[in-house]
């Protein structure tokens, strides 16, 4: 993984010195659309941590250590809820919720908050990420602001997708990394928006209905409309 020096650009030369955005996706293929909407903006970093929460926390954490950063984006594709998100739209997130984080029980799933053990909602619905929203949408762009959920598993079935659903009313997208990169920012202090591209409907598996391409090219014409957005 590359690991941004804060002092150096790529190329070796002395990097702006304000305060920079770092996007963290999960796969290379995500960070290749990000840097291609973003069209070299140096004020930027931009990650490819892995998949699932873990490697998104830790990878987080890792380049955030360089210091320098004001804001970090998790970026990438998801799964739409029916009625929610369509393939192809945009979702940037209004809470990033760790949906899968508690126990299970005869009487059904128990979140860490009802434990007691902590949080597993990261509010993310602020003037900069309503901004995001609607500068998507002037751009023409399908986009919303909704809860995004952050699963270790994807879902596989619809009675996955409705207890989902049930859970986190108004559940937009379905990812695996959102809660991570949040919590890695929280604990350094700095805020953190989640925009994901919505490839497949959260529901029974059906591999063959993906649309990565599409949802690729759709975060890519996303990631032109940051730098306008988190540099206003
Ligand atoms: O089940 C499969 O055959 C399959 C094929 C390709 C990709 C997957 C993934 O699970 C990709 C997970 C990866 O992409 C994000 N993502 C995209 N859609 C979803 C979703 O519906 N639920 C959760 N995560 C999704 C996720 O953030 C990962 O980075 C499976």
């Amino acid at each position: 993984m590359y690991q941004p020096q804060q002092n150096l650009n790529e190329a070796g030369g002395v990097r702006p010195a304000e305060p920079r955005v770092l996007v963290v996706t999960a796969v290379e293929a995500e960070r290749e659309a990000v840097l291609a909407g973003l069209n070299g903006d140096e004020r930027f970093d931009v990650v490819a941590a892995g998949v699932g929460v873990a490697a998104a926390a830790a990878g987080t954490a890792r380049a955030l250590a360089g210091g320098g950063y004001a804001r970090v984006v998790s970026a990438g594709i998801a799964g739409g809820f029916a009625g929610a998100a369509e393939i192809g739209s945009l979702v940037v997130a209004s809470r990033i919720v760790a949906a899968d984080l508690g126990s299970d029980s005869p009487d059904g799933f128990i979140s860490v908050d009802e434990l007691g053990f902590g949080s597993s909602v990261i509010p993310a619905e602020d003037e900069v990420s309503a901004a995001l929203a609607c500068a998507l949408r002037g751009a023409g762009l399908d986009a919303r602001l909704g809860p995004v959920l952050t699963v270790a598993t994807t879902t596989g079935t619809l009675a996955g997708a409705q207890a989902l659903a049930a859970r986190v009313p108004g559940a937009a997208a379905e990812g695996m990394e959102g809660f991570g990169v949040a919590e890695a920012a929280r604990q350094f202090g700095l805020p953190a928006l989640e925009l994901r591209a919505i490839s497949n409907a959260v529901g029974p598996r059906d591999r063959e209905s993906w649309k990565i391409g599409e949802a690729l090219g759709a975060l890519r014409m996303a990631s032109s409309i940051l730098p306008e957005v988190l540099f206003a």
